[in-house]
């Protein structure tokens, strides 16, 4: 076939025959055209069937999106999966975790360093606690009753039956109105010095931890301010050749103890409320704050988020939803004085896989290089953090500081990535993670993180489920199911806008909802309250017309801590008026109660009376979770073959 050779065409110039064009020229050219239009068209076909093949492929191909507000355990129901179908993968990976778990440790450190700090500068209230408070029997500060137009005496609670209402909070009481301040106080310590820059983060953590050790070892009354505000000079530099291990420092328990609990609630002076010993442990522990600074970057560079007061980032779920609570908590926000903001920083990564290269041991880089001969995988974070391991155990044991952490309102057992406990453990130089330590571990997602898991051959759906739904499905359905694509979503508000792209095709949404939140408040949204929060986005995602035909499985997690929190008393009916004080307040019957409320707002919400399924969930328990999976896996296989009429 010959081209045709259009005038108004720019390119035509190009294909035009040429005016003198010999019969035979003629001939040559329209041969070589025809020649060029087969291999064109050959190339076509191949695409087709290659996008073909591709689409074949992904239909087998099961997809799962895990949805939920941040910290709810969506990827640790991921790690779970990857226990139960992808072990091998699992246990190979473990090693690398190493960083993330130190770093999980220092955070604990450091959040109690600052709190002494804090106390040491008089600072009345304590910003820090924020993201790690739960409040006790007795506490009135954060307590946010649901909007008012919800009226308990018809005994429902429904955050969603006052369109246009914004949640009420109850303002702070004057002695906690520093939620508008930014973090307490810092120390200089945390901050890359020029000299830091110039020796590089290895030398100059090995400089600043015999320094500082160096420095308690031949003074036993340092300057309040030095482990803060003390410029590396010649002087600490000299003694950088010094490599002695430091004496584990006897801390003088009932004097510090007694210091420390004088402080009175308010501010209190800063000579009065930090013992001697205190100062010490904190100029020791001081390194740690570049120990953290360097983990973070070898994790991943710039991977820092701040989150702020999402007020101005988007409602409940980005811009798609008009929910009717953010606009007017927007119109709130710029109107009303009382409402408060808070950043915080919570570090975060964009691919785990990137930053887990980076983070096993032997890496000296920072950029995932392994070190060679490295037997015994130690680097100088490591040698750090365990040169540093008995100050941190005298620091987390002694009764003083706990009594300053409860004064504070800091609960680090309850926050997460809780390894204080296990120092010995950790901090040691030959340290690698158990798989229970990676589940328990805390890394934020920032974005949207997709994994393939091809399931172990005796875990698909043809064999190794061991019940008789899995092996029934399994011969019915052949290859469908032997590799899944989890979508594990960072559940913070101001990056919700990320997760629609992903709404179409979905087979199923695991949900997660945390019910030990009833007593907390949104860490990027401090008007909001955390299960509040959960029902509202529960709601959108029943109502999405994109997830019309995906299952809906949603896990009620955080039973455990639930549990912890109501036996030591905390009142279900103070945060949520509507449950009523009639109710027991015993971890079944909330349960109960709070699984009916997401039932209704499914049956309301929800397009073509789909059904739900609903569990109540501990994720760190891989145990029982597994078992959990085992009847998840069977229900998203079977829906999904409803749906494609296979069955
Ligand atoms: N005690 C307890 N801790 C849990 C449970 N589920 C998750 N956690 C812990 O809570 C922390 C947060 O869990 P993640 O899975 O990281 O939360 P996420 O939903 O992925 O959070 P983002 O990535 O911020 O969206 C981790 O340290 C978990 O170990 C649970 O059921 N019980
Ligand atoms: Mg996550």
């Amino acid at each position: 076939m010959v081209l045709s050779h259009n005038d108004d065409d720019p390119f035509a110039i190009f294909t035009r025959a040429p005016a003198n064009e010999t019969p035979g020229e003629r001939a040559a050219r329209e041969s070589a055209e025809a020649e060029a239009k087969k291999r064109s068209d050959a190339i076509d076909e191949e695409l087709r069937k290659e996008k073909s093949r591709l689409k074949k492929e992904e239909k087998g191909v099961v997809k799962v999106l895990l949805l939920g507000q941040s910290e709810s355990g969506k990827s640790t129901t991921l790690k779970n999966f990857r226990i139960k179908y992808a072990h091998a993968e699992w246990s190979a990976e473990l090693a690398n975790w190493r960083s993330v778990i130190q770093l999980n440790l220092l955070r604990s450190v450091i959040t109690i360093l600052d709190a002494l700090q804090a106390e040491q500068d008089g600072d009345p209230t304590d910003d820090v606690a924020m993201s790690l408070y739960t409040p006790g029997p007795g506490d009135t500060e954060f307590v946010i009753p649901y909007s008012p137009a919800v009226p308990a005496r018809d005994g429902r609670f429904d955050p969603l039956s006052s369109p246009g209402k914004s949640p009420t909070v109850t303002p702070a009481s004057p002695s906690t109105g520093s939620l508008g301040r930014s973090r307490g106080a810092s120390i200089s310590t945390s901050q890359p010095s020029s000299s830091f820059r110039s020796l590089g983060p290895q030398a100059s953590l090995r400089r600043d931890v015999i320094a500082a050790q160096a420095s308690t070892s031949t003074s036993q009354q340092p300057e309040a301010s030095s482990s803060s505000s003390t410029p590396r000079g010649e002087g600490s530099r000299s003694r950088t050749n010094s490599q002695h291990k430091p004496p584990p420092l006897a801390l003088p328990r009932s004097r510090s103890s007694s210091n420390l609990q004088s402080g009175s609630g308010g501010a209190s002076p800063a000579s009065a409320s930090i013992s001697p010993a205190h100062q010490l442990l904190k100029l020791r522990l001081a390194p740690l704050r570049r120990v953290e600074t360097d983990l973070k970057r070898r994790l991943g560079a710039g991977a820092d988020e701040e989150v702020e007061d999402a007020a101005v980032g988007g409602g409940v779920l980005g811009n798609i939803t008009n929910d009717a609570t953010f606009s007017a908590a927007r119109g709130g926000a710029a109107g009303g004085g009382q409402l408060r903001r808070k950043e915080t920083k919570e570090f975060g990564v964009r691919r785990v896989k990137d930053a887990l290269e980076g983070g096993g041991p032997g890496d000296v880089s920072g950029r995932g290089e392994r070190r060679r001969g490295s037997a015994e995988g130690e680097d100088e974070a490591t040698e750090v953090i365990a040169s540093c391991c008995e100050d941190i155990v005298s620091l987390w044991r002694d009764e003083g500081v706990r009594a300053l952490l409860r004064r504070r309102k800091i609960r680090l057992e309850d926050s997460a990535g809780f390894f204080l406990d296990d120092t010995h453990r950790i901090a040691q130089r030959t340290y690698t993670p158990s798989s229970d330590d990676v589940v328990r571990a805390r890394l934020r997602t920032l974005g949207v993180q997709e994994y393939r898991i091809k399931l172990d051959s005796q875990s698909g759906p043809n064999g190794g489920g061991g019940n008789k739904v899995s092996t029934a499905l399994g011969n019915a359905i052949m290859n469908f199911g032997n590799e899944w694509l989890l979508y594990d979503v960072g559940g913070s508000r101001t990056g919700r806008n990320a997760w629609i792209p992903f709404f179409e095709g979905v087979n199923a949404i695991i949900f997660l909802a945390p019910l030990s939140t009833f007593d907390e408040r949104l860490l990027e949204d401090s008007r909001i309250n955390r299960l509040e929060d959960s029902f509202l986005l529960w709601r959108t995602v029943c109502s999405s017309p994109l997830l019309a035909n995906a299952s809906l499985i949603l896990f009620m997690n955080k039973c455990d801590l639930l549990k912890r929190k109501l036996k030591a008393g905390v009142r279900v009916a103070r945060y949520l008026p509507s449950y009523g004080t009639e109710r027991g307040n015993d971890a079944g019957t909330v349960v109960k109660y709070l699984k009916d409320k997401f039932k209704d707002i499914q049956k309301t919400a929800s397009t073509g009376g789909r059904a739900a399924y609903y569990y109540a969930t501990s994720v760190t328990d891989t145990r029982t979770t597994a078992i959990t999976l085992v009847a998840v896996k069977d229900i998203i296989l079977r829906d999904h073959l409803k749906n494609a009429d296979f069955v």
